[in-house]
């Protein structure tokens, strides 16, 4: 439970603001209801029953996007109807839970929220004077604070945003290359076989490994032997689709991952990656650099590692067969 608030950043937003509507709103929506004002309890425990139902269901799918996106939503009804009905006690609640809605929903999502609640509790007052601000200098201090407000909120779950995304990237990529690291690789054939198990999709593999690659590095020094693996994945790219990863297996063998694809095409595609590295990529003196690819389509009740096995003693074969071409498994 804990390592999963660690890892998911919304999750854990949405679980505090859950907790914290629970401890803090229950108690004043009793409250409400014990001292007859039925309507604005029944806002203040709807509120806590629809939070806590939407934490439960974030638990349960992992899904953060429409819990976040419910619980804002909830937040400005809940709003209006208590600050239509509890004037200026009302929007003492409308700072914090304003707050929450920048981090539950994206930057784009909260500042619409956040201007509509604004409108409306504006609109509210021009049709019903006194029904939420005493008067309109207090209304202008509140539109003015609540402004200052949620323009720190946005910079902070803004950047928060922004370095979460970041740092995702950074943890999924190969520093030299920028290719899918093996981490990456393993979730991807995690999930490759999970849904060839439920939907029946074609999958296919190609484990390359460039050749004589030691070489490279002896005649050429280690930087070369760098720049000729950084140059190799944007060429990669550049020959298969823009849904199709290449993934960095180690050192100087690669991993290219295809969804819905043939046998036949498969061999083709190995086949054209084959060529076009041969004949784009040289070396310092002009020299080609080649590979040499073990193919593998994902078998019915195969694992990822069986299949990754089939696909690397096709490579084995390839390269014994003297390098520079592809076998299929
Ligand atoms: N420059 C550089 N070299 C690397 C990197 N990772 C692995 N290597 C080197 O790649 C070389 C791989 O050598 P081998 O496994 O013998 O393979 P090879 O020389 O390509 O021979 P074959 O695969 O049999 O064709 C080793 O010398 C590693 O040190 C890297 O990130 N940068």
């Amino acid at each position: 439970m804990l390592t999963r608030l660690k890892q998911n950043f919304y999750l854990a937003m949405i679980t505090l603001v859950g907790l914290m509507i629970l401890l803090f709103v229950t108690p004043y929506g009793v409250y409400r209801i014990l001292t007859g004002n039925m309507l604005v309890g029944i806002a203040d425990l709807s509120i806590v029953l629809a939070s806590s139902i939407t934490v439960l269901y974030a638990w349960r799918t992992n899904d953060t996007v429409r819990p976040g996106q419910f619980l804002a939503l909830i937040f400005c009804i809940g709003l209006t109807v208590i600050c239509t009905n509890l004037g200026v006690n009302g929007l003492f609640w409308v700072y914090p839970l304003m707050v929450f809605i920048f981090f539950l929903v994206s930057a784009k999502e909260a500042i619409l929220l956040s201007l509509l609640l604004l409108l409306l509790l504006v609109g509210i007052d021009f049709l019903k004077p006194g029904q939420v601000f005493v008067n309109h200098y207090q209304m202008m201090s509140f539109l003015v604070t609540a402004f200052i407000s949620s323009f720190f909120a946005f910079m902070f779950a803004y950047r928060t945003r922004a370095q979460n995304k970041e740092l995702k990237h950074i943890a999924s990529i190969d520093s030299l290359t920028g290719a899918g690291n093996r981490h990456t690789l393993n979730a991807q054939l995690d999930l490759a076989v999970q849904l060839k198990q439920k939907l029946n999709c074609h999958y296919g593999l190609i484990l390359f490994d460039l050749d004589f690659f030691k070489l490279i590095n002896d005649n050429y020094g280690h930087k070369v032997g760098d720049q000729t693996l950084v140059r190799l994945v944007p060429l990669i790219s550049s020959l298969i689709r823009q849904s199709d990863r290449v993934f960095r297996f180690g050192g100087e063998e690669f991993i290219v991952l295809l969804r819905d694809i043939k046998p036949t095409d498969l061999l083709h595609l190995a086949e054209k990656i084959r060529k076009g590295v041969e004949q784009q990529l040289t070396l310092p003196d002009g020299k080609a650099v080649t590979l040499s690819a073990g193919l593998a389509m994902l078998a019915p009740d195969e694992d990822w590692e069986q299949w990754l096995h089939r696909a690397d003693m096709a490579l084995y074969q390839a390269k014994n067969n003297g390098r520079n071409q592809v076998i299929a498994a």
